[in-house]
C-alpha cells in the first residue's frame, strides 16, 4: 500500500497547493500538477465566465489531476459548484464554511471532495457527510483561519476520523512534511510556500514581502468580525487593528477590508493591501520553480525521516533497561 492521499487523487507526491483566493490560477495549478503535486484553482469570488476560462485553461496546461477550491463564504459558491460539475473537476476542496451541499452535488459525479476543517468536530461531521478526506488547517496558516495550531489539531483530527488527513498550516519544508506524517497525516497542503514560486502570478511586491518576512511578521485581524485572517503586518493591518480596538462595527470593518486582498495580489499595494501569508513566511527565502520546491521538500523529508529512525532505536534503548 503506498499512501491513501496518492491513491485517492492519482498524484505522485502527497502534496496539495492551497487554493488561495486571487493567487491560485490555472497557471500555478498546472505547474504544481505537472510537478507531481495537486494543483488547485481558487474559485474565490471569481465571476463564472472567468472561472470557466480558468477550468478550460488548466486542462490545456496539464494532463495531471487538479482541483478546484470553493470558498463557501463567497456569493458565487453555487456557480462554482455548477462549473465544477460541468467540467467534471476531479478533486474539490472547500474552505470557510459547511461543505454539505458541495459533497451532495459533486460526489455523485465522481469528484473527490476534501473539505478544509479547523477542528475535530468539523472533521467528524464532514466525514459523516461523505467527505473523502479532510485538510486539517492550523492557525499558523495564512488567510481565514481557525483557532487551533497544526501541531495540536492534526493528531486530534487523525484520532477523530478514519478518512485520510492532510496537514496544513506552517508547513514550508521537508521538516514540516516529516512532522505532519509523524502526527498521523498522510499528506500536506502548502499555501505561502507556493506563492513564492516562479509560476505564481502574484505581483512581485507580494513575493518580496514574503521573502523579507521573519517569524513575527504576521498578525491576525478580524477576530471581532468572526472571520479571523492572518496577514503580514503593514499599514492596512495596523489600521484594521486600531479600528477593532476602538470598537468599529462589523460592517465598518468588512467595508474597510473588502478589496484589500486584490489590491495586494494584483496591484502590488503591500502597504494598504491585505498581504495574506502564513507564519512560515520567515522560512521562505527564494523563488524557485514549483517542481524544484516539491522535489527539494520530499528529499529533505526523506533525509529527516531516516535520521528519526535512528532516534527511534535510541528511544527504544532508553526504555529497555530498568531505570534507577
Ligand atoms: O461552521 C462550520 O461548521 C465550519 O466552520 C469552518 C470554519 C473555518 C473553516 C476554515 C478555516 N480555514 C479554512 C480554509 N482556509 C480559507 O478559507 N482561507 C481563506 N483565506 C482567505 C479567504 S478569502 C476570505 C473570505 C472571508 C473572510 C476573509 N477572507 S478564505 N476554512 C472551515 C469551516
Amino acid at each position: 500500500r503506498t499512501n491513501r492521499v496518492v491513491e485517492l487523487t492519482g498524484i505522485r507526491f502527497p502534496v496539495f497547493q492551497g487554493g488561495m483566493a486571487w493567487v491560485a490560477d490555472a497557471q500555478l495549478a498546472a505547474a504544481v500538477s505537472n510537478a507531481g503535486g495537486l494543483g488547485i484553482i481558487a474559485a474565490a469570488n471569481m465571476p463564472p465566465e472567468l472561472l470557466d476560462q480558468e477550468l478550460r485553461k488548466v486542462r490545456e496546461l496539464t494532463d495531471g489531476p487538479f482541483g478546484l477550491n470553493i470558498m463557501l463564504l463567497s456569493p458565487t459558491a453555487d456557480d462554482a459548484i455548477e462549473l465544477a460539475a460541468s467540467h467534471r473537476v476531479p478533486v474539490i476542496t472547500t474552505g470557510a464554511g459547511k461543505p454539505g451541499k458541495v459533497i451532495e452535488r459533486l460526489k455523485p459525479l465522481g469528484a473527490k471532495v476534501i473539505p478544509v476543517v479547523a477542528s475535530a468536530v468539523h472533521a467528524r461531521r464532514v466525514e459523516q457527510q461523505g467527505a473523502d478526506a479532510v485538510i486539517a488547517e492550523g492557525m499558523e496558516s495564512g488567510g481565514h483561519i481557525g483557532e487551533i495550531s497544526t501541531f495540536a489539531l492534526v493528531p486530534q483530527v487523525v484520532d477523530s476520523v478514519s478518512i485520510p488527513v492532510i496537514a496544513a498550516g506552517g508547513i514550508a519544508d521537508g521538516r514540516g512534511v516529516a512532522a505532519a506524517f509523524a502526527l498521523g497525516a498522510e499528506g500536506v497542503q502548502m499555501g505561502t510556500r507556493f506563492v513564492c514560486v516562479r509560476e505564481c502570478n502574484v505581483h512581485g511586491a507580494y513575493k518580496d514581502m514574503i521573502l523579507k518576512a521573519g517569524d513575527r511578521s504576521t498578525v491576525v485581524t478580524g477576530r471581532s468580525t468572526g472571520h479571523p485572517v492572518r496577514c503580514l503586518k503593514n499599514k492596512f493591518s495596523a489600521k484594521f487593528e486600531e479600528m477593532e480596538r476602538s470598537g468599529a462595527s462589523v460592517e465598518e470593518l468588512e467595508a474597510f477590508g473588502s478589496g484589500r486582498l486584490r489590491a495586494a495580489v494584483v496591484d502590488g499595494d503591500v502597504e494598504w493591501g491585505s498581504v495574506m501569508a502564513g507564519q512560515c513566511a520567515g522560512m521562505i527565502d527564494d523563488v524557485p520553480s514549483a517542481s524544484e520546491v516539491i522535489r527539494r521538500i520530499f528529499v529533505q523529508a526523506a533525509d529527516q525521516m531516516d535520521r528519526m529512525s535512528e532516534l527511534g532505536r535510541f528511544f527504544r534503548s532508553l526504555c529497555m533497561e530498568e531505570v534507577g
